[in-house]
């Protein structure tokens, strides 16, 4: 069995990679990144490690890379032979691998099940990517290539090993996938099938990251680098919680979670950013913040809707705040969002960027 992987980033070999090899498939990595990709080609192998007490570690072996850009031939060869293909490159990325993708995908001379999946933080992101792939082939693509949505969850900071293929990751993972769009009879040990994906991805979407969201911006102002600094705060953990308060209200309004159970998630999570076996900046938490301020994710969806229900907003409101103050230079969003402020106002910022109403935006200015 052979799987061409997307990004080999941190989710994608902590991750995805590790799923993929533990159910018995031989991984391609496509990648940009040349020095990933030489380490790759010249080791075949690297460890997952397990950040708890006493965390175990894991050898992926049987891996290789190529270069989307420079190995076309290898990424052909590769796509024509792969049973599935995941994606973890970041939302904004999955055009330019539709691009890169959908001749290799036209020219395979195979009907066999080929299962094609984005694992990004974002809501339907695998039909995000099928339709940028359609619209580069004219709709026509061999039968039986079948595109589920997901969800995937597990924390994987930013490395710093000596091995630079070597990952870090925390002991919990969840991997959602839609059900009905998988082909073919081979599905995955370690993944969840579901039929319908939303509840569980926008339960995701709406703890895990707009929490995150919440310890990141709030605790940069505050001075703090890494989110188990920031969790030492009693103010970030307070603060945290009324986000989370928050946001169980759109999950239990809009499906059948109960507030019990959602109470039990957001204590896993809470640990789970708590993890003193990992260290997390809260830079790369924070990071694309154009994309986290827009209007389908995990901070403007939760709070036009509790705003619309006249139902309490007001953590959520700050967050936008938080989120304005995010300084951070390496984030190419954070400087674009900075030059946009000072041209439109935070006004016409938050108009036109999270397509935020007049009265919304003015609760949010006097938040904080
Ligand atoms: N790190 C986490 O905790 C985590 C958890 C769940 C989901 N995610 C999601 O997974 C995705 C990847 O996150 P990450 O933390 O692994 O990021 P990352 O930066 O570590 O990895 C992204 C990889 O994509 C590669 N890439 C960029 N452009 C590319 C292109 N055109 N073609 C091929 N490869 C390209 C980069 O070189 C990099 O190796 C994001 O959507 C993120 O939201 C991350
Ligand atoms: O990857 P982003 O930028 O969408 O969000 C940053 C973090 O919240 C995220 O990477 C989490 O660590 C991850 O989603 C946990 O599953």
């Amino acid at each position: 069995m052979k799987a061409v992987h997307f990004g080999a980033g941190n989710i994608g070999r902590g991750f995805i990679g590790k799923v993929l090899h533990d159910n018995g498939y031989a991984v391609t990595f496509a990648d940009v990144n040349t020095e990933i990709i030489d380490a790759l080609n010249k080791d075949h192998e690297y460890t997952v490690h397990i950040s708890e007490e006493n965390g175990a570690s894991y050898k992926i072996s049987g891996v290789n890379g190529v270069h989307t850009a420079n190995d076309p031939d290898q990424l052909s060869e590769a796509v024509s032979q792969a049973d599935i293909i995941t994606t973890a490159v970041g939302v904004n990325i999955l055009p330019i691998i539709a691009k890169t993708l959908a001749p290799h995908l036209a020219n395979r001379q195979t009907d066999k099940p080929l299962n094609i999946i984005a694992c990004e933080n974002a809501v339907l992101a695998t039909d995000t990517l099928k339709t940028a792939i359609f619209s580069e082939v004219n709709e026509t693509l061999p039968s039986n290539v079948g595109f589920p949505n997901s969800a995937v969850d597990r924390i994987v900071p930013i490395q710093k090993n000596d091995n630079i293929l070597d990952v870090k990751v925390e002991p919990f993972f969840e991997w959602v996938i839609e059900k009905n769009s998988w082909v073919g009879e081979d599905t995955l040990a370690g993944v969840n099938y579901v039929e319908d994906l939303m509840p569980y991805i926008e339960r995701k979407l709406f703890t895990v990251n707009t929490g995150h969201a919440g310890i990141a911006y709030y605790g940069k102002t505050l001075g703090y680098t890494t989110v188990s600094e920031a969790m030492d705060d009693e103010k970030v953990v307070s603060y945290l919680k009324q986000v989370l308060e928050e946001t169980t209200l759109y999950l239990t309004h809009n499906y059948d979670f109960t507030e019990v159970e959602q109470k039990q998630y957001i204590e896993k999570i809470i640990a789970r950013f708590k993890n003193p076996y990992l260290s997390d900046d809260l830079d790369r938490v924070g990071r694309g913040v154009l994309r986290k301020l827009s209007p389908n994710d995990r901070i403007v969806k939760p709070l036009v809707y509790l705003h619309n229900q006249n139902m309490d907003h007001s953590a959520l409101s700050k967050l936008v705040m938080f989120a304005l103050q995010f300084n951070n230079s390496d984030d190419p969003e954070q400087i674009e969002m900075k030059q946009r402020i000072e041209e439109a106002g935070v006004k016409g910022f938050l108009s036109e960027h999270s397509q935020l109403d007049d009265k919304l935006i003015e609760e949010i200015r006097s938040s904080i």
